[in-house]
């Protein structure tokens, strides 16, 4: 529909274009005094290149921004040609001839660029509801007929915004990969103080993991903090391309988001202070009443605790990134997480030990999570396979183990 906001935004652009081609007359001038040919190919490139990439700039496609300005070239040359035999026939008008600060070509191409730039920053502003009356009416020279600026209607109906099938064509076109991670989770995801600065910096293998799948992109990771029990919100908002912090492929989660194929295998085990360790061997054990059971929020930890512990003191703690040190502490006796958690706990801390080291209590795969997207699935599920089959994830592993 024709609002008063798309006609006023359609009437500029058209006397944009309007203006464009009557500044031929004096680029023909100056060809005319110079004696220098209508066409110049290379400079057709430049206009065109330039074209593009503020064409990009502005969400719009090169596919359709380039016939556009080919055609806008092509009127330009029939105008500068049709002067040119008006000259040729009946001599320069004397206003014209007289005149003798000619502009430069230089500065008149400088003017088309901008004229141009004008024009596309409006097309990207009104690239739908065009009106040929209006455009027929305001575009006018006495060159041009009623085809030619059909042709140029037309191909101006046909400039339109880039739109992206898939996540992957905007990460591959912006060169950002936007990266959700909780950072209070080890090896997975974590702050650790810098050795120079004492600056907090995430860490760990979904970190690496993800600076890896950006590089395969030609994209930056950025970072965006998400949280155990916003992680399904967050993903919601579309604000993340991936979360990656060490995620256990949970149905409750796939039944919104779209999980990758796995990258690490493991399950619950509990985790206490190792003189402890055999009060807590065993699920049995463990679920006793006198027993003060400590568990993150929000996580696959806590409904591990809500399915299997009738009995024992639950503790829940709202800091993931200081839990073991309640252990520590003596504040809480045990607390059951990912097995690869417990294996770095106990080697960064003498006194923490796996209890039942040789099991777990459950299983559960480690995936990355996103929105329901398969071609960026595919991609994501490809580099994995890449990553596995070329040792570099083992690497990884091992670098944070
Ligand atoms: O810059 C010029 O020489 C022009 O004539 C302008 C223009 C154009 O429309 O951009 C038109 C024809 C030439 O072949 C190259 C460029």
């Amino acid at each position: 529909a024709q609002t008063p906001d798309n006609v006023q935004g359609n009437n500029q652009l058209y006397q944009l274009i309007n203006t464009r081609l009557a500044q031929m007359q004096a680029v023909a001038l100056y060809k005319w005094q110079h004696q220098k040919p209508v066409e110049d190919i290379k400079r057709e490139q430049v206009v065109i290149e330039k074209s593009v990439a503020q064409a990009m700039e502005q969400g719009l496609t090169a596919e359709g921004i380039t016939p556009f300005f080919q055609i806008q070239i092509s009127l330009a040359k029939k105008i500068q040609n049709y002067y040119h035999k008006r000259w040729a026939k009946q001599g320069l008008p004397e206003s014209m001839g007289t005149e003798t600060e000619l502009l430069s070509l230089e500065k008149i191409r400088a003017g088309l660029i901008t004229l141009g730039a004008g024009i596309i920053a409006h097309m990207a502003v009104s690239t739908e509801d065009h009106d040929f009356e209006q455009f027929m009416q305001i575009v006018r020279h006495p060159a041009l007929n009623m085809k030619d600026k059909a042709v140029l209607f037309q191909a101006l109906s046909r400039v339109k915004p880039v739109s992206y099938s898939s996540r992957l064509d905007r990460i591959v076109a912006e060169k950002i990969l936007y990266v959700g991670s909780t950072g209070d989770y080890q090896p997975f995801s974590y702050y650790q103080a810098d050795t120079d600065s004492g600056e907090k910096i995430l860490t760990g293998i979904d970190i690496a993991l993800a600076c890896d799948l950006a590089k395969t992109l030609g994209a930056t990771a950025v970072f965006i903090p998400t949280s155990w029990p916003g992680l399904l919100t967050d993903l919601g908002s579309g604000n993340y391309d991936i979360m990656m912090s060490g995620i256990s492929k949970k149905l409750f989660r796939q039944q919104l988001g779209l999980f990758s194929d796995s990258y690490h295998q493991g399950g619950k085990t509990p985790v206490s202070l190792c003189r402890k360790k055999h009060l807590f061997d065993s699920l049995e054990k463990i679920d006793r009443p006198d027993t003060r059971l400590i568990v993150n929020r929000g996580g696959t930890n806590q409904r591990f605790v809500k399915e299997y512990i009738r009995q024992a003191q639950v503790f829940v703690h709202e800091d993931n990134a200081t839990i073991f040190e309640q252990i520590l502490a003596g504040k809480a006796d045990v607390m059951i997480t990912d097995k690869i958690e417990v294996v770095v706990q106990a080697k960064k801390h003498a006194d923490l030990c796996a209890t039942m080291p040789d099991d777990t209590l459950s299983y559960s795969a480690k995936a990355f999570l996103i929105n329901r997207d398969l071609i960026w699935l595919e991609y994501i599920n490809a580099w994995l396979e890449q990553v596995k089959s070329d040792g570099s994830l083992k690497q990884v592993f091992n670098r944070y183990l």
